[in-house]
């Protein structure tokens, strides 16, 4: 059951990728504080899927400075809730440094498989491919899952002393038993995770973050064309992204889930330069209408 707040309100549920000690609950916690009831899900999928009138709040990881999109999060964006009971309300950026981390005892020379999230695997290859040139990554659903499972006494048949996992340094202190051998190990220093935070419906009751814009000045739009006009697919693409005619700061492209080979969804992040344009939000419906107008299948995922 929530907890009760001072004011007699319910904290509002906010799902996010666990155990405790991922860079998600850290971006989370961050943003929200102890202004939210945080429910843990095992993988990005299960958080995406958590929204619900009970758990109005999400946070997913979106991209990442050194390793790009999160491809997870992009193929449930896909999703036909996006947009109709579920939308993206904000966002946040979280400076990442990985450390390597292993059961307390276990040396570096004895180290043959090391587990992580695959985006922080990716992150993190320069310094694998110098120190643990010959070592088996595992992609694990998250950073802390993987550094909990060295405490158990076999991960899929691998000797748990032989393997490391790569995560945040706050590990250590959630699992004792646990110990860092090398800090700051993603190939560059400047890294950050930029998550998307998602609100069940039209939900207004997200508690105001600390830095509020002042107004709304991001959107995402999902924008598809017409399965049948596969033949002019580059003119259609050029047609749709043109008609929207908006400030773009982010294009991404992923496989449509309609069975038709190299049908794509595009998400188009577009924003308000100047922040203080009071008919912006118009303007975004207007070229969400001409994409439609152009034949093309568009839709607002979100506005923050
Ligand atoms: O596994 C975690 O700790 C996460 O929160 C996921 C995630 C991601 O998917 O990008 C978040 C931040 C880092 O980039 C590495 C992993």
């Amino acid at each position: 059951m929530a907890e009760p707040q001072i004011d007699g309100q319910e904290k509002p549920t906010l799902a996010f990728l666990g155990p405790v000690g991922t860079y998600s609950h850290q971006a989370a916690y961050d943003r929200f504080g102890s202004t939210v009831t945080y429910s843990e899900r095992q993988t990005i999928t299960d958080v995406f899927h958590a929204l619900s009138p009970s758990v109005p709040l999400a946070l997913i990881p979106q991209e990442n400075s050194i390793h790009g999109a999160v491809i997870d999060t992009y193929d449930l964006l896909r999703s036909p809730c996006m947009g109709k009971t579920s939308f993206v309300r904000g966002d946040v950026v979280l400076s990442i440094k990985h450390s390597l981390v292993v059961r307390k005892g276990v040396r570096l020379g004895e180290i043959q498989h090391v587990l992580s999230h695959e985006q922080a695997l990716g992150q993190c290859r320069a310094f694998l491919r110098e120190h643990l040139p010959t070592a088996s990554l595992v992609p694990y659903a998250s950073t802390a899952g993987a550094a909990r499972a060295l405490l158990s006494p076999s991960i899929d048949g691998l000797d748990p002393l032989k393997c490391a996992a790569i995560c945040s340094r706050v590990i250590v202190s959630i699992l004792p038993e646990l110990e860092i051998l090398e800090e700051g190990i993603q190939d560059n220093n400047v890294n950050y995770t930029r998550f998307y935070l998602l609100a069940y419906s039209d939900h207004t009751a997200i508690p105001p973050p600390s830095t509020a814009p002042p107004t709304q000045r991001h959107a995402l739009v999902r924008i598809s064309y017409p399965p049948g006009a596969m033949a002019e697919k580059p003119r259609n693409q050029t047609r749709l992204l043109n008609a929207l005619d908006l400030y773009v700061i982010r294009l991404d492209r992923r496989p449509s889930p309609l069975p038709i080979p190299f049908h794509d969804v595009y998400f188009v992040e577009v924003e308000e330069e100047t922040m203080t344009d009071p008919s912006w939000t118009n303007q975004v419906m207007r070229g969400i209408q001409r994409v439609s107008k152009q034949g093309g299948e568009a839709n607002l995922l979100g506005m923050w």
